[in-house]
């Protein structure tokens, strides 16, 4: 069985503190991932203050391309330092964790959609390691180069590579309604839009808005939860929001 799970960029970093990793959070996360089945396991972090405000200073978002080889450097560069520090601390847990670099194994077409090879990534589970992934900057058909958000990526895996769950870890318990309280599921994106916002810090890829959005593409049942449901999630129950029709 082949699970998705993205740790939000919002968890992993100190999203208001630049480049800055979230230690507690991310060892926490790590812990809960070491105790569980890694067996068929894909992680995707986020771009946190890593990627998003190296993006946002050079006007790149999943929809504004760059045509300058040094901005996509940039980005990719910084993303890279989070995927080693996130890679390095779920090793340390005890978790087969390998680095998996998306730039360049993807490309963003020019109707906009994802495309990912996802071959070396099935050899790697086929293995016994848990690939991690990251949100990241993609070639994009017309366009230079765009960035690619983990919520994309984890939907083109889990098409790719026939998962029957994915998770999305955020700061929050779940898609939260007007009165601060858990979407139980979302169905159609019209069932929540009143209630769905961006992120509360610098963010190019659209906040939870764009993460329903992107979820209720997927062929798979997605969940939106906090950090203390991975456990949960990963044991196979119900976490937070689902997302798409149910199991
Ligand atoms: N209805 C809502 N329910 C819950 N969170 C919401 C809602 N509307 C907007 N948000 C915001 O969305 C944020 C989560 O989206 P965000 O993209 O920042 O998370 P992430 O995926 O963890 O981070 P990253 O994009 O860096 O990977 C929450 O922290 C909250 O500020
Ligand atoms: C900003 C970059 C480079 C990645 C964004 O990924 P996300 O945080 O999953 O949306």
């Amino acid at each position: 069985m082949t699970t998705i799970l993205k740790l939000g960029g919002s968890v992993v970093t100190d999203k208001d503190r630049r480049e800055t990793v979230d230690d507690a959070a991310l060892a926490n996360a790590a812990d809960a991932i070491a105790e569980a089945d890694t067996e068929g396991l894909v992680v995707v972090h986020g771009g946190g203050s890593f990627g998003h405000p190296n993006a946002a200073d050079r006007n790149v978002s999943a929809t504004e391309g760059t045509t300058d080889a040094a901005d996509v450097r940039a980005i990719h560069r910084a993303m890279g330092e989070l995927l080693t520090t996130v890679t390095d601390e779920l090793g340390a847990a005890g978790v087969p964790a390998v680095p998996v670099r998306p730039l360049s194994a993807g490309y963003r077409t020019v109707a906009g959609d994802v495309e990912l090879s996802t071959e070396t990534i099935a050899m790697m589970l086929e293995e016994g390691f848990v690939p991690i992934l990251h949100g990241d900057v993609f070639a994009t058909a017309g366009r230079g180069a765009t960035i690619v958000s983990g919520d994309e990526l984890v939907v083109a895996l889990a098409a790719e590579l026939d998962a029957e769950r994915i998770g999305v870890c955020s700061t929050v318990p779940g898609v939260l309604d007007d009165e601060g309280d858990v979407v139980p599921t979302i169905e159609r994106y019209a069932e929540a839009e009143t209630v769905l916002g961006g992120s509360g810090s610098t963010d190019v890829t659209g906040g939870m808005a764009a993460k329903v959005e992107s979820l209720l593409d997927a062929t798979a049942p997605a969940y939106v939860f906090g950090l203390e449901d991975i456990g949960p999630f990963l044991s196979g129950a119900e976490a937070g929001t689902r997302i798409g029709p149910s199991p």
